[in-house]
């Protein structure tokens, strides 16, 4: 099968993270490449670790460049991909990096990104319950946040089997290319290296809504969510400790087993032996998931520690995993599962 593929957005991280995966599926041809203040020059400008694509000259984003294949990849800042979708025939099949299309409540929408709700689409998680049946086929596909994929990841088994009380706590580490390509003072490297900080704080992030949003669907019932986010001195991955009142009766033996069969299927979701403990170095450049569960007898706690790479399985990978759904392939079909040590 030859698919068609255009990445709009193709100078940035999560772009160029998207080109790289997509230089290994065997299905995908790819077609234009797009930026906005950086169309005209190259990929090898952006991406010097792509060599095959070197001297490929990235396009300006426009209807005109991105149509014309079955697949269209938006890498943008949010607020671009409404009207791009609207532009492009429902058979295209549309995957969105950005949060445009996640939040399915308008007034949450409204509250956390001040913008007109663009609507909803199906949500790129096919690991949440029922997740995977809503992307198989689908023509318009939300790729989730990456916070919110490693708290969804880590906390979305213990609701969906009643053992987990409706207060959740996540906090989660990042490398900073979560936050994008472009300058920001506090990103310089002198500002990032060899310090942690935390932001957003008190409930602040955009990411908590979409967090409740899934933990909620999982539980059947509202969850809140207290979210910090901590911005790490690495360039790529995610280390989330999320933390939610054990239900009575909650043993280590249960707790276990609710994850491991939660995954035990799952190609890319890891529950790792007892005693080791996940970290965002064996995730890196892999489309992977790593989680362990503890029980805190003394606070009545269940604690799971989940670790992604935010470029792969936070963004990219997780774009492709939802494609290959789309069409039908292979889940797996492209992605890697081992990731760069040491
Ligand atoms: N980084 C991450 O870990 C994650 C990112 N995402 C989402 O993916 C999307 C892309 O993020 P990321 O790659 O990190 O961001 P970057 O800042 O690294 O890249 C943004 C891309 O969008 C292009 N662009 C910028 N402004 C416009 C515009 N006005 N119109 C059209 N294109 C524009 C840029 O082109 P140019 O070079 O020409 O400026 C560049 O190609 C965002 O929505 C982000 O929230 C989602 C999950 C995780
Ligand atoms: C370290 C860092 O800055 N991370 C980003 C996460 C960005 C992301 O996942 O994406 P969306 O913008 O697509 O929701 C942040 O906190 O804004």
């Amino acid at each position: 099968m030859g698919v068609r593929a255009a990445v709009a957005g193709a100078s940035g991280y999560a772009g160029g993270e998207l080109l790289r995966l997509l230089l290994s599926h065997p299905h995908i041809e790819l077609g234009a490449l797009t930026a906005a203040s950086s169309a005209g020059t190259t990929v090898g400008e952006h991406h010097p670790h792509l060599a095959p694509l070197a001297d490929v000259v990235l396009q300006p984003t426009t209807i005109e460049t991105l149509q014309g294949h079955d697949v269209v990849f938006l890498a943008l800042p949010h607020g671009h991909s409404g009207e791009i979708a609207k532009a492009l025939p429902e058979s295209t099949v549309v995957i969105d990096c950005g949060a445009d299309f996640r939040l399915a409540d308008p007034v949450a929408w409204k509250r956390w990104y001040g913008s007109d709700h663009a609507g909803t689409w199906p949500y790129g998680l096919p690991e949440l319950p029922g997740g995977r049946e809503a992307l198989q086929g689908a023509r318009r596909i939300a790729v989730p946040g990456c916070y919110p994929t490693s708290a969804s990841l880590a906390l979305a088994p213990a609701y969906a089997a009643g053992i987990a009380g409706p207060d959740a706590v996540v906090v989660a580490a990042s490398g900073a290319s979560g936050a994008g390509k472009s300058l920001k003072p506090h990103l310089l490297g002198a500002e990032v290296m060899g310090s942690l900080s935390a932001y957003g704080v008190g409930g602040a992030h955009r990411h908590t809504p979409e967090i409740i949003q899934n933990l909620s669907a999982a539980a059947g019932e509202p969850v809140s969510v207290s979210f910090t986010p901590v911005l790490a001195p690495l360039p790529r991955g995610i280390l989330a400790t999320c933390t939610a009142p054990a239900k009575p009766g909650v043993t280590t033996e249960r707790l276990r087993e609710v994850y491991e069969t939660a995954y035990a299927d799952e190609p890319f979701v890891s529950v790792l032996p007892a005693g080791r403990w996940p970290t965002t170095a064996a995730t890196l450049g892999a489309n992977t998931a790593q989680i362990q569960v503890a029980l805190d007898e003394d606070a009545n706690r269940i604690v799971v520690v989940a670790a992604i790479d935010n470029l792969t399985k936070g963004t990219a990978g997780a774009a492709v995993q939802c494609l290959n759904l789309a069409l039908g392939l292979p889940e797996t079909t492209g992605l890697p599962t081992t990731g760069v040590a040491p």
